[in-house]
């Protein structure tokens, strides 16, 4: 057989997961996660960049899932109109939200590095199983986010909708549904876009590639960058993971999220 044909038959299925572009409090440090930011104008670029990309790579979708944040699903739709596919269609689920921070939400990280170091922040954002503290309804987004009618239309009571999450807890919620309703989509030959969040994105990564508690405190995304990846009839992958684009760009991004959790004080 030849080297060509092999890797034909090994990658049956490409899928590309996407961390919205740059929302407001992206750019500000602040603990996003269900407060519904809207992208911020470097975040509109990015999408528009990561469609013209995703299109000169020569990708045709064939179905889109979002979050039920508006930042996810802008990207998605800015993504689309780059391609000339906004036909497409988008599918959105509240499983496939950001990792829900609890009562971190609206917090600078830097702030937080300063007042708790920067070891625990770290813990926080990237360690697989340690929850941060629940939100409760002294919280100034409680209302915002609970009271929003989107979360009316959850398969889960509101009452059973996470006040905090570790990265294992969004993984618990979001198996189900990558289970029953992504993986048949794959495994039928569409070509799929998740428009997702830095740590759904992670949760995914996790599953798919198997890869350990420890080492998933390492993997960190940066906004607008697609990551590709080619995966085999049982959905393993036949390769790593590539970050589409300019390398040089993507690992400066990387860090820059790295360090928003450096101990500074917000100006
Ligand atoms: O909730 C947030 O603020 C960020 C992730 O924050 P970190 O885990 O990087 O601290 O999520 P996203 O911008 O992908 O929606």
């Amino acid at each position: 057989m030849t080297p060509l044909l092999l890797v034909l038959r090994m990658s049956k299925y490409r899928l590309v997961l996407l961390r919205h572009g740059e929302g407001a409090w992206n750019k500000e440090n602040r603990f996003c996660s269900w407060v519904d930011q809207k992208l911020s104008e470097e975040g509109v670029k990015e999408a528009r960049d990561c469609g013209r990309l995703l299109k000169e790579q020569g990708y045709k979708f064939d179905l889109v899932f979002t979050s039920l944040l508006s930042r996810s699903i802008h990207t998605a739709w800015l993504v689309l109109e780059a391609m000339g596919q906004e036909w497409v269609p988008v599918v959105k689920s509240w499983r496939l939200n950001e990792r829900h921070y609890g009562a971190l939400i609206g917090l600078n990280r830097a702030e937080m590095a300063l007042q708790h170091g920067e070891q625990r922040v770290k813990l926080w954002r990237r360690s697989y199983d340690i929850t941060p503290p629940l939100i409760d309804e002294s919280h100034p987004y409680y209302m915002e986010i609970y009271n929003d009618r989107r979360y009316a239309t959850c398969d889960v009571p509101k009452e059973n909708l996470p006040r905090a999450e570790s990265l294992k807890e969004v993984l618990d919620r979001l198996l189900p549904y990558w289970n029953s309703t992504v993986v048949p989509e794959i495994l039928k030959g569409k070509t799929i876009l998740i428009s997702g969040h830095g740590n759904s994105c992670r949760a995914i990564l996790k599953h798919v590639e198997g890869v350990s508690d420890d080492d998933i405190a390492n993997v960190t995304l940066p906004t607008g960058v697609p990551v590709q990846l080619e995966l085999d009839e049982n959905l393993k992958p036949v390769k790593p993971r590539q970050l589409l684009g300019d390398q040089a760009k993507i690992q400066a991004a990387i860090k820059k999220v790295e360090d928003q959790g450096k101990a500074k004080q917000a100006t």
